[in-house]
């Protein structure tokens, strides 16, 4: 048995490295990982892009709502969110009151630096995805720091450093 938190949920914007920590975190920590964009695509059988083009951000939003609603009430998991999925008061009471929630923080700039190159995310399929980011972290950044009860900046460390950083952390507030 070990004494760290029963659930651990990530949240941040694009490419604030919730997906791959997480993933790394659960490994580490022999625990269950479940991304839940990868969630939805797999209940959906097509690529969020496509729940993007089919539905709209509203019908994506829906499907984040159900799925996010369901995995925050199993146990032992590392769940990696989608970066939208605080805009909905519901999501965040979900997230907030049934694991220790973690705000992977990064500036516009760094979020940019790791999201140019990846066509998968179909809010920065635009002319200015580096505006868009801006846009997004202002809107969001308050709402991440509601939800969350630890913040990290993930902009400098590695992977393995964050990774190392949380276990730490966890093993120092529980
Ligand atoms: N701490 C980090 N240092 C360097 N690159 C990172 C870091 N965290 C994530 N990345 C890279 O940034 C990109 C986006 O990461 P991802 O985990 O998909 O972010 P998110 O799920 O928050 O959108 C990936 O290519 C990933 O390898
Ligand atoms: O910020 C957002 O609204 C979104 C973030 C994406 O997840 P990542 O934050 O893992 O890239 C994905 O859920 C979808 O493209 C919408
Ligand atoms: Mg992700």
């Amino acid at each position: 048995m070990n004494s760290f938190p029963e659930n651990i949920f990530l949240v941040g914007v694009m490419g604030a490295g919730k997906t791959t920590v997480g993933r790394l975190l659960a490994k580490k920590l022999g625990r269950r990982f479940v991304d839940s964009d990868h969630e939805i695509e797999a209940r959906c059988g097509v690529r969020i892009p496509t729940i993007f083009e089919m539905e709209g951000e509203e019908g994506f939003r829906k499907r984040e709502a159900q799925v996010i609603d369901e995995l925050t009430q199993e146990k032992n998991l590392v769940l990696a969110t989608g970066g939208g999925a605080v805009l909905l008061p519901e999501n965040r009471q979900h997230l907030h009151q049934r694991g220790v929630v973690v705000y992977l923080r990064a500036t516009p700039h760094e979020l940019w630096l790791r999201t140019r190159n990846d066509k998968g995310r179909p809010l920065l399929n635009n002319d200015d995805p580096r505006g868009t980011l801006e846009k997004l972290f202002a809107i969001r950044d308050p709402l991440y720091r509601e939800t969350a009860h630890h913040v990290i900046d993930t902009g400098k460390p590695s992977v393995n450093q964050l990774v190392n950083t949380l276990m730490m952390q966890f093993e120092l507030s529980t």
